[in-house]
């Protein structure tokens, strides 16, 4: 038992009642030099942090008890907090009559500033002020970002999505549910599987209206709300007066502030954006699409790590956030595109700029920093490093005419290079190496501050007066084995040696006896000392005093500070997106407002790299809008799929792209569904999950969409799959017009090319010469007929007697034939057959059917008689006409022989549904 039922007194107990005022996941309290956890958390915190558990004896109990020193505090909490786990801290301070602690602080995900990780670190708020509408926020204290916007559907399903589409891009770390949120279990339930992030219940009214608007405003003043359009009166994206996005701001400002870690000063600028800048890219697709981290969740393999060639955290960061919100408006894409081919054409320019880059420090985080008040002597000099950067950087760019001529010479020169030098020049009064602490001085050059130079320089006479005391007193004394020194318990001494002991003079007073000298001080030295601790203590202050001034003006400049690291970042992104292309012969798009997607010779950006990339071409257009694509298994129509939807995002956040020329009429959202591969380890139905995702798709995409379906519908009966296809087809075909690429194994639906208008067939070519199966990997017009899935199952391994029993039974199926069973419970054979109508396979003769002669139409494109289908269990024709006509009256003859003639492929779904509603009219049975 590590927590006790009863009374518990002494520190033990201290801890405990404390640990019942928080809802903090732990509990570290401070005894002494160090911080301590007890009972259950000193065990669950030991195992975390491999630390040592001992015994606390409280009251005749023993306690678990973990602990580190007062100064590895920061470190441990780090690793806790990374882990997403909330922290209580308890400071001991003095009173009168002893000790007292008192939770100061709760550290938490989001909260956290001494992240080392490049990341940005978001902690987000989330309210739905009614089922269509939702309000988001989101900041990080390292940086002082802070974004807000709402989100608003006709749809409430929709306007979930969406949400949690935002909440998705930003991948905070810690999520605060507004009341409405936390009671929404499929809200919730898709952020904890689909998020690290922690959810956090914070408390309900400080999400109400009033107040979350009273705090937003004395956060961020209502000039700024009002230049957003977020004032009273201000109707923010929502359209309409109440601005659910400040109830998730106000929530967060307070929750910052409660938690007592005093970041809420960092956070300075406060920006509002509206969807409609973006290409919608919900969740699933971002996922799918592996642009921060594979589908096995692993960074190395994503889009993001393929194309990183970036020198400083700020400009990672900058770029994974444009490859998560690509943009629509094409002036700023051209803008972002022309950088990069000022930098493709410009090496040695280039390079120059990349390694001034590389001594760039992360000035957002230094910025926050400083407006924490957490900056040291250190941090103040990175400061000063990377603005001086800034006017190496914008030379370099000047200098090169091609750079000089580009919107990088807007980039460099937009921060107030000015202002960034005066600061510059202010902060020169930090020396080029300063200690780590800020209170014991050391920190400033001379000339900075004339009290601290003249006490420097009476500190420096005091100093080299000891300094040159040991010759004066061996001149002075005669003595020759003599030295002064210093330390802590004695302060300034004069030792002799045991030998010359006889020859002090009485102006000494001994201080001490050791084995083979003693000690001594005279009045003066005492005086002198005490000279130099006074100076020195007065040092420490006014150096403290003055570097917290300083601190105070680089934490006043942080807009500057944010600019420049911005410009900074923005050119390093550029730059890395430069280098990717021109190491992989990658090209400059030509965008367009809408329209056409043309691509010459497309490569999969994260493939190509680690195969010989077959290149493909794809033309989609007006009239050529949706895509039907089939091919063997494993002949890449999914990477081909992938590579269209990939080369359109990169082309929207301003890249090249792998390809040999490339025109991408903008789109409005990139929407997939592919194989789900981790649903059914959540335990939910695959199909399910399918038709989720399908569903979402259907209600969001538009005619300026892209649309990626890969296999719809196998999750599925096949003939329940093949309808919903089919069905999906039409509607995006003729409804929402999205341009669609649609990989399927049903070659059924290679036959709505015949149509539909706009449907088009393409297929990726595979080469069959004397059973052999050779993927060409190339993308060819027209449908295929074959899947040569055995092929991929031999491929994989499956053993020989497998694949050919299954070679076997595949060819009885395309002959129509009777299989026969092996194995079965009486130890002989049985036939069955493959009855196309239902999908199943069914016991009895092939009498039944006959044997393996075709019985109408010819054979359908998949070898599988698809145009058979339907027909089975219906009498021939040369059945007793007489007992036909007696069963289904009259007509029954004319509606066989029409059937009988009627081409099924050639014939639209719903004429089919037409024909055989009339048929049954016709006939008279039942
Ligand atoms: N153009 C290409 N050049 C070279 N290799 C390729 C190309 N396209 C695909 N591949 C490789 O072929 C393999 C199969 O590709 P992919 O998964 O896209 O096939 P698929 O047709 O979608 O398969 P399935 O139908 O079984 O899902 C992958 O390993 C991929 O790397």
């Amino acid at each position: 038992m590590s927590r006790p039922d009863g009374e518990v007194g002494g520190i033990v107990g201290e801890f405990f009642s404390l640990k019942d005022e928080t809802d903090a996941d732990y509990l570290v309290m401070q005894v002494g030099d160090f911080y301590e956890f007890f009972g259950d958390d000193a065990e669950e915190v030991s195992d975390l942090l491999d630390l040592k558990v001992s015994q606390k004896s409280s009251h005749g109990s023993n306690y678990p008890m973990a602990g580190v020193p007062v100064d590895k505090l920061t470190p441990h909490l780090k690793q806790l907090v990374e882990r997403g786990y909330r922290v209580a801290v308890a400071d001991q301070h003095e009173t009168a009559d002893g000790h007292a602690r008192e939770i100061t602080r709760v550290v938490t995900p989001g909260t956290l500033l001494e992240t080392t990780d490049a990341d940005a670190q978001y902690l987000a708020g989330v309210v739905r002020a009614d089922d269509e509408r939702y309000g988001l926020a989101f900041a990080d204290v390292t940086t002082g970002r802070f974004s807000v916007t709402a989100v608003e559907e006709s749809d409430p399903d929709a306007a979930s999505d969406r949400a949690f589409t935002e909440l998705y891009r930003f991948d905070p770390v810690e999520i605060l549910p507004g009341p409405e949120v936390r009671n929404d279990d499929a809200f919730l339930d898709r952020v904890r599987e689909r998020t690290d992030a922690t959810l956090t219940l914070h408390r309900a009214d400080a999400f109400a209206p009033g107040r979350a608007t009273h705090e937003t405003k004395e956060q961020f003043g209502d000039e700024t709300l009002a230049s957003i359009g977020l004032a009273d009166g201000g109707t923010g994206a929502s359209g309409r007066g109440d601005r659910p996005q400040i109830q998730a701001a106000g929530a967060l400002l307070s929750y910052v502030a409660e938690t007592g870690t005093g970041v809420k000063s960092s956070m300075t600028r406060l920006q509002s954006y509206e969807g409609d800048d973006h290409v919608s890219l919900d969740a699933t697709t971002q996922r799918n699409l592996e642009l921060t981290e594979t589908m096995q969740g692993d960074r190395d393999g994503s889009l993001f790590a393929t194309i990183d060639h970036t020198a400083t955290s700020p400009g990672k960061r900058l770029l994974k956030e444009w490859l998560q919100r690509p943009r629509r408006d094409v002036p700023t894409l051209r803008q972002r595109a022309d950088g990069v081919a000022a930098f493709a054409n410009s090496a040695l320019a280039r390079e120059t700029v990349r390694e001034t880059l590389e001594g760039a420090y992360d000035l957002e985080r230094l910025a926050s920093k400083a407006a924490h008040g957490s900056a040291d002597a250190r941090d103040l000099l990175r400061v000063r490093e990377t603005l001086a950067l800034l006017p190496e950087v914008a030379d370099a760019v000047a200098s090169d005419p091609t750079l000089a001529d580009s919107p990088l010479a807007e980039v460099a020169s937009r921060p107030d290079r000015e202002a960034a030098a005066d600061l510059c020049e202010e902060l020169d009064a930090i020396v080029e190496d300063p200690p780590g602490t800020v209170t014991e001085g050391g920190l400033f050059r001379r000339g900075h501050d004339e009290e601290l130079d003249d006490l420097i320089e009476r500190h420096e006479e005091a100093e080299e007066w000891i300094a040159t005391l040991d010759d004066r007193e061996k001149r002075e004394t005669g003595i020759t084995h003599l030295q002064v020194d210093r330390n802590k318990t004695d302060g300034y001494y004069i030792q002799v040696g045991n030998s010359e002991t006889g020859k002090v003079p009485d102006r000494y007073d001994r201080l001490k006896s050791l084995k083979n000298s003693e000690r001594y001080t005279t009045d003066e030295l005492n005086e002198r000392e005490r000279q130099i601790l006074r100076l020195e203590e007065r040092r420490g202050e006014l150096e403290y005093e003055l570097f917290a001034e300083l601190r105070g003006r680089v934490a006043e400049a942080a807009d500057l500070l944010q600019s420049v690291g911005r410009a900074l970042a923005e050119l390093d992104a550029l730059a890395s997106l430069a280098v990717h292309a021109v190491e992989n012969d990658w090209v400059r798009p030509t965008l367009r407002e809408t329209g056409d997607l043309d691509i010459e010779a497309g490569r999969h950006p994260v493939v190509e790299r680690t195969t010989e990339f077959v290149p493909n071409d794809l033309r989609m257009s007006e009239d050529r809008q949706f895509l039907v694509v089939t091919g063997p298994n494993m002949s890449g129509k999914s990477t081909y799929m992938r590579q269209v939807a990939l080369i359109t995002l990169l082309a929207q956040i301003g890249s090249f792209v792998p390809a040999a020329a490339a025109e991408i009429g903008v789109v409005d959202g990139i929407y997939t569904r592919v194989g789900a591969l981790d649903e059914l380890a959540q335990g939910r139905s695959t199909f399910m999950v399918e038709m989720q995702e399908l569903s979402n798709i259907l209600h969001s995409a538009t005619d300026e969409s892209l649309v990626i379906l890969d296999e719809v519908g196998r999750g599925t009966a096949t003939y329940d799959g093949i309808s919903i296809a089919w069905a999906a087809t039409e509607y995006l075909h003729n409804e929402i017009r999205a341009k669609t690429l649609f990989a399927t194994h049903y070659h059924e639906l290679t036959t709505l090319a015949d149509h539909l208008d706009r449907v088009e067939n393409v297929h990726v070519a595979a080469d069959e010469s004397d059973g052999d199966v050779t993927f060409l990997r190339t993308v060819e017009d027209g449908p295929t007929d074959r899947s040569y899935g055995i092929h991929v199952a031999d491929l994989a391994g499956v053993p020989d007697p497998v694949v050919e029993r299954s070679q076997g039974v595949l060819e009885k199926l395309r002959a129509d034939e009777a299989i026969e069973t092996k194995g079965g419970s009486s130890g002989g054979t049985k036939q069955v057959v493959f009855d196309v109508g239902s999908g199943e396979l069914k016991s009895g003769g092939p009498e039944e059917r006959g044997t393996g002669e075709r019985q109408t139409g010819e054979r359908g494109s998949d070898g599988f008689g698809s145009e058979q289908r339907g027909t089975g269990g219906c009498p021939e024709a040369g059945a007793n006409a007489d007992a036909v006509r007696e069963k289904f009256g009259e007509d029954a003859e004319d509606v066989l022989a029409e059937i009988a003639d009627l081409s099924v492929s050639d014939t639209a779904p719903v004429e089919l549904l037409n024909r055989a509603q009339e048929w049954q009219e016709r006939l008279d049975g039942e």
